[in-house]
């Protein structure tokens, strides 16, 4: 049978602090570098106080037993890199014998910051770390994209590495067919992608091909019977977070070949996607969501993004609240 999970994600958990103005003998701690230096006005810091709450309500609410830190809908690029590690110290001291798997994502623009990022999440007990292409100067071949993975998880010599394939973010759109190619002779730790694109093509290849029993994690929620279907071993998305219970439930149907039932999941959470779509969705929104369904505060998102809108968060509340899926 199929041996999915469903794995939520974290979000960036913001706050806004009003900083208060230094005194002027206080010496600045590390912590604080990122708050405001001009008196008075709004900065936005990490958030850690709700990781706590947060991983009981995945565990116990959605039945989502393992994480994707710092990536997309933890707004992880937005993050400068004190607060990336911060921020995965705390999942993975919070989740411990509590979740199955906290997987860091320490793909950055920068390769030493990756690097940096890597080393760390292998010091904190990580159970995996993902990395993303660079997505400013792009690598334009399989080659050197392999190169600077390579680079990144030989910092992390005894922890699974993933690759995350996100080219509607990143711009770089070497096939994952290609790339996984002859990989393990490159990467030892290699153990799988994070699939997040709608080229179910490539994602059958990949399946078609894997010699190496990597595992294929797909990332389009609104597509994952169809990913399950071709063979995903898995799913990681910003929708888990919320809708996870009802994806647990897709996922045990397919498993006892109900396709009938688990169709009807499927039709039942993309009803509440594509209704959102329309009016505008993203992170920011993701963010609004969780904190209306989980009552947890998950904060505002950083700049670019900006909150969503009382309209959006009161249409997607009642319309989660009308959907009947379970
Ligand atoms: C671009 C993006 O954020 N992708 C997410 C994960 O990779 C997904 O979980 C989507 O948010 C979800 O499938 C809704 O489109
Ligand atoms: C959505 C997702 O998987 C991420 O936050 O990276």
């Amino acid at each position: 049978g199929a041996c999915a999970d469903v794995g939520g994600v974290s979000l960036a958990l913001l706050r806004n602090t009003r900083a208060a103005p230094r005194r002027r003998h206080q010496p600045a701690r590390a912590v604080l570098s990122t708050r405001c230096r001009a008196q008075g006005s709004l900065r936005r810091e990490i958030n850690l106080s709700v990781i706590d709450q947060y991983v009981d309500y995945l565990v116990k609410e959605q039945g989502v037993k393992s994480i994707f830190v710092n990536g997309t809908t933890g707004e992880g690029l937005s993050l400068s890199t004190q607060e990336r590690k911060q921020l995965a110290e705390a999942w993975v001291t919070k989740g411990k014998d509590k979740l199955d798997h906290v997987i860091i994502h320490v793909g950055a623009l920068s390769l030493p910051e990756a690097k940096e990022l890597a080393k760390h999440a292998a010091a904190i007990g990580a159970s995996a770390i993902a990395g993303i292409a660079p997505f400013f100067l792009k690598p334009t071949n399989k080659d050197t994209l392999v190169a600077f993975l390579r680079e990144v998880a030989s910092e992390a010599p005894g922890v699974p590495f993933y690759y995350y394939h996100i080219p509607s973010l990143t711009g770089v759109k070497i096939r994952v067919e290609e790339l996984l190619d002859g990989i393990k002779e490159q990467i030892p730790t290699f153990q799988g992608v994070k699939f997040s694109d709608t080229d179910l093509l490539d994602f059958a290849q990949c399946v078609k091909n894997n010699k190496e029993q990597f595992a294929l994690l797909y990332g389009v929620d609104e597509q994952l019977l169809s990913a399950l279907v071709l063979g995903a071993s898995g799913a990681v998305g910003s929708t888990y977070n919320y809708l996870g219970k009802e994806n647990n439930l897709m996922l045990e149907a397919f498993a006892k070949q109900d396709l009938t039932a688990a169709k009807q999941y499927q039709l039942c959470t993309g009803e509440f996607l594509s209704f959102v779509f329309k009016l505008g969705f993203g992170v920011a929104q993701t963010k609004a969501i969780m904190t209306s369904v989980s009552r947890i505060p998950m904060g505002p998102p950083r700049l670019p993004l900006l909150n969503a809108s009382k309209d959006f968060i009161e249409k997607a509340k009642a319309k989660l609240d009308r959907l009947t899926c379970c």
